[in-house]
């Protein structure tokens, strides 16, 4: 068992909302260095769960503790601070720079608080961040004319800036091409050496979407574990076959994951 430093623990949590059980008690441990999918079909419950892991919300029961803070005993705000979040849906409607959304990400805000300038040192930090994602000479680039991909990469710099322990990235490839994807599949597994101490989790519903340093793997289904551990365990025909209520044959080659439905007649193990 590794030894590395416990980022995020959920014990038994179950969540309820408006009569109904959403999550039937789901337990994760991940550590440091530790880069974890999260995957399951539509309603699976992956949200309610990052919302866990961003602390965003609390469990009806059960505990979950990120980065040493038990959910219920610790300022929510003063966590969040030290997670990064990476939401595609970022709601950010005025045309700021790239360099000023990165920025955005060390005062916690969706657009620039008026009188707030950053000092030398972190645009620096902003301007060696634009250029790990891939997006140097695009520093002053508008959000408005800004492709998918590239508004996908400076979120992810938006959420390094504050130098997380957590990084949390919410199905980020959703709505790009297969090259802007590859980009920014390539741009994460960067992440292992940039920020070796780092843990991730990212949820997504296709294989196909997992960087090849991904770790482990939970996957859930009707707000249960179906599997949870390193991946090569977690994920394989049979597992994924039950998350997903169909036959769905696994591979993986080169390092990555691909999934296809199991012929009629064609065994699934
Ligand atoms: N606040 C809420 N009140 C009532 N039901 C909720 C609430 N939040 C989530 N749910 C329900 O819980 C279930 C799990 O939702 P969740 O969004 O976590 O699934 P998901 O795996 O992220 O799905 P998708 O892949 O479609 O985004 C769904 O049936 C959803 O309708």
């Amino acid at each position: 068992m590794s030894t590395a430093e416990t980022v995020l623990e959920l014990a038994d949590v179950v969540f309820r909302r408006q009569g109904k059980e959403i999550l039937h008690g789901v337990s994760l441990t991940v550590r440091a260095g530790e880069h974890w999918a999260l995957l399951g079909p539509n309603g699976a419950g992956k949200s309610t769960l990052l919302g866990f892991c961003g602390a965003l919300t609390h469990p009806t029961t059960g505990t979950v503790r990120v980065l040493g803070g038990t959910l219920g005993r610790v300022e929510l705000q003063a966590l969040r601070r030290d997670i990064g979040h990476v939401d595609p849906r970022h709601p950010l409607r005025s045309p700021l720079s790239i360099e000023d959304v990165v920025l955005t990400g060390l005062t916690g805000s969706v657009d620039t608080p008026p009188r707030w300038h950053p000092t030398a040192e972190q645009a620096a930090k902003a301007g060696e961040l634009i250029r790990l994602l891939g997006l140097g000479g695009k520093a002053a680039e508008r959000w408005p004319t800004l492709s998918q991909g590239e508004r996908g990469r400076a979120l992810i710099a938006r959420a390094l800036i504050g130098e997380p322990r957590l990084l949390l990235l919410d199905e980020p490839s959703t709505g790009l091409d297969v090259a802007a994807r590859e980009q920014l599949l390539e741009t994460v597994d960067l992440l292992t050496h940039s920020h070796p101490g780092l843990a991730s989790i990212l949820v997504t519903h296709h294989l196909e979407e997992l960087p090849e340093t991904t770790t482990h793997a939970l996957l859930v289904s009707e707000g249960a574990v179906v599997a949870g551990g390193p991946i090569d365990q977690a994920l394989t025909t049979a597992t994924v076959s039950r998350a997903f209520g169909h036959p769905i044959r696994v591979a993986r080659h080169d390092g990555r994951w691909s999934a296809r439905a199991a012929r009629r007649g064609a065994q699934v193990a």
